[in-house]
């Protein structure tokens, strides 16, 4: 579905991304975890066609480079690690945004499926209660869910989150994950998420993708990512230890 070849990408004399080289297959949820700095959102802006790169990236085997902007939103959908917005829009404003790449045009209305896809993408998040209101206004979990309701409503094939559950509470932690199951198990479609909590990498990963500096260190199932000699020599720290501490304080 998606095919990165030899995706390098340097700023002045520093290396962000390092021949960086996977494929994400039909009905995947790929995480992507690594210390901080370790490129996994320009690897996001990458994809996106945000940044400038070297190296190809494919969306089933076309170049995305050369694809439309609209062609490619209609492919990937992009939530960013930080959003936020200046102009009072409503919430279902927001949400319909997402729905651009299938207009004509900035004066087109929206068709009974924009409409469609909108209210379903508003009934998954459970913003209904605050459809009208301004976006100026929400607390950083609720803005959260409304963006990524408007990425769900713009339907790409891809999607790809970066810190998805950032501000949000651990209750919507656990039904966001959930949710993106189901959205995968649509068919045809796939995930990458970027994610620090190794927790929600584990849980609800197919693959993983360990970065360190840049580079792709370790790749496959949780099993594999998370052994020793992987995961602590990429956060430089003694993971493993650590998150069996954490899980200890919980078990009576
Ligand atoms: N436009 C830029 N100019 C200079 N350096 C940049 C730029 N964009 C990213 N970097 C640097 O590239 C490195 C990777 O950044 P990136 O945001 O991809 O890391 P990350 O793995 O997502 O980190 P975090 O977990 O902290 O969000 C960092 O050292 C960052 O400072």
């Amino acid at each position: 579905m998606l095919r990165l070849e030899n995706v390098s990408l340097e700023i002045g004399e520093k290396k962000i991304l390092d021949d960086i080289n996977f494929e994400l297959k039909k009905n995947t949820k790929l995480m992507v975890i690594g210390h901080n700095g370790a490129g996994k959102s320009s690897l996001a802006k990458a994809i996106t066609q945000n940044i400038k790169y070297k190296g190809k990236i494919y969306f089933e085997n076309k170049d995305l480079q050369y694809m439309k902007a609209t062609e490619r939103a209609k492919a990937i959908g992009y939530l960013m690690q930080t959003n936020y917005i200046e102009y009072p829009f409503t919430v279902e404003e927001i949400v319909s945004f997402g729905r651009y790449p299938y207009r004509k045009g900035i004066l087109d209305t929206q068709s009974e499926l924009d409409k469609k896809m909108i209210d379903s993408a508003i009934e998954t998040m459970e913003i209904e209660n605050i459809r009208t209101r301004s976006a100026n206004f929400l607390s950083g979990g609720e803005l959260q869910k409304v963006f990524l309701a408007q990425v769900l409503a713009q339907d790409p094939k891809i999607l790809i989150l970066d810190e998805v559950t950032n501000h949000l509470d651990i209750s919507i932690q656990e039904k966001i994950f959930s949710l993106i199951d189901s959205w995968v198990k649509k068919g045809d479609r796939a995930v990458i998420s970027i994610v620090h909590d190794l927790t929600l990498a584990k849980l609800f990963s197919d693959n993983i993708l360990l970065l360190q500096k840049g580079k792709i260190v370790a790749e496959g199932k949780a099993s594999q990512i998370f052994k020793e000699e992987n995961i602590n020599k990429a956060y430089n720290f003694d993971v493993i230890s650590w998150m069996k501490k954490r899980a200890k304080i919980w078990i009576e």
